[in-house]
């Protein structure tokens, strides 16, 4: 079972220390967990981290690995070593994804701590169909994503990024507990961006999201800790 204050997840989508620092300071209360993207792990040279577990937070590690298995299992050893609670991978062959379960689940038992979860990206959220045929793809972004997540729980992944319109027949699918991690939450009230497939926060927990991956309608609002306390309550009553 998930608390509510875990429910929530913060993108940390900046370059600046200092704006980690504030959004961290105003919203620790609230928050439990934030996701460092590329950006913001670059920028910090991977600090932040260690920054967010000095503060007691937990990360879930946002780099999204896509190579060959013998690169991806390499890097899932840095992450366990690093202390992140959640990373991802794009899913890829299955060969790879289990070679990444493998590195993480030994070398957590060597460092003698507790292996992240290894969550799978299926269809990023800023995909629609139109976006999908024009790679190639013969299959609906809801389509897709439910392949993607199938192998991802093959491969023994405790998870998969997806929207929240997948996330319903996922969690009807799965086998034991399969966490559907969600980017693309757009509260009424906030701008869509970049993001094509979404969904409001009280959707997407009806729906079965587990976690709410949630930056700019919090991280750009003019009060982040009030934009925060508006998504509680309206997942509250769910
Ligand atoms: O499919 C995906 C995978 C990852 N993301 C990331 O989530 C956040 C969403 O931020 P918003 O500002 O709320 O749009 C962002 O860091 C993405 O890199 C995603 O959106 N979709």
């Amino acid at each position: 079972m998930i608390v509510l204050r875990e429910k929530i997840i913060v993108a940390l989508d900046t370059a600046e220390e200092s704006s980690v620092k504030e959004l961290v300071a105003s919203l620790e209360n609230r928050v439990e967990v934030f996701k460092i993207g590329l950006e913001q792990y670059l920028a910090s040279r991977g600090k932040v981290v260690d920054y967010l577990n000095s503060k007691g937070k937990k990360v879930f590690l946002d780099l999204k690995f896509h190579d060959i298995p013998n690169t991806m299992a390499a890097a899932a050893r840095q992450a366990v070593g690093h202390g992140v609670w959640m990373f991802n991978i794009h899913v890829t062959g299955l060969e790879g994804m289990k070679a990444v379960v493998e590195a993480a689940e030994t070398e957590a038992l060597k460092l003698g701590v507790k292996k992240p979860l290894i969550i799978g990206v299926t269809v990023l959220t800023s995909l629609n169909n139109n976006d999908l045929q024009m790679l190639g793809n013969r299959y609906s972004a809801g389509e897709l994503v439910l392949k993607k997540a199938a192998l991802a729980a093959k491969a023994g992944f405790d998870g998969v990024v997806c929207s929240a319109n997948e996330a319903g027949e996922i969690k009807q699918k799965a086998v034991g507990d399969f966490l559907t991690v969600c980017p693309g939450i757009r509260p009424d009230w906030a701008v869509k961006g970049d993001q094509k497939r979404i969904m409001t926060p009280a959707n997407a927990v009806k729906e079965g999201a587990d976690y709410l991956v949630i930056g700019r309608p919090i991280t750009k609002a003019d009060n982040p800790a009030a934009a925060v306390e508006k998504i509680i309550k309206e997942i509250e009553g769910v």
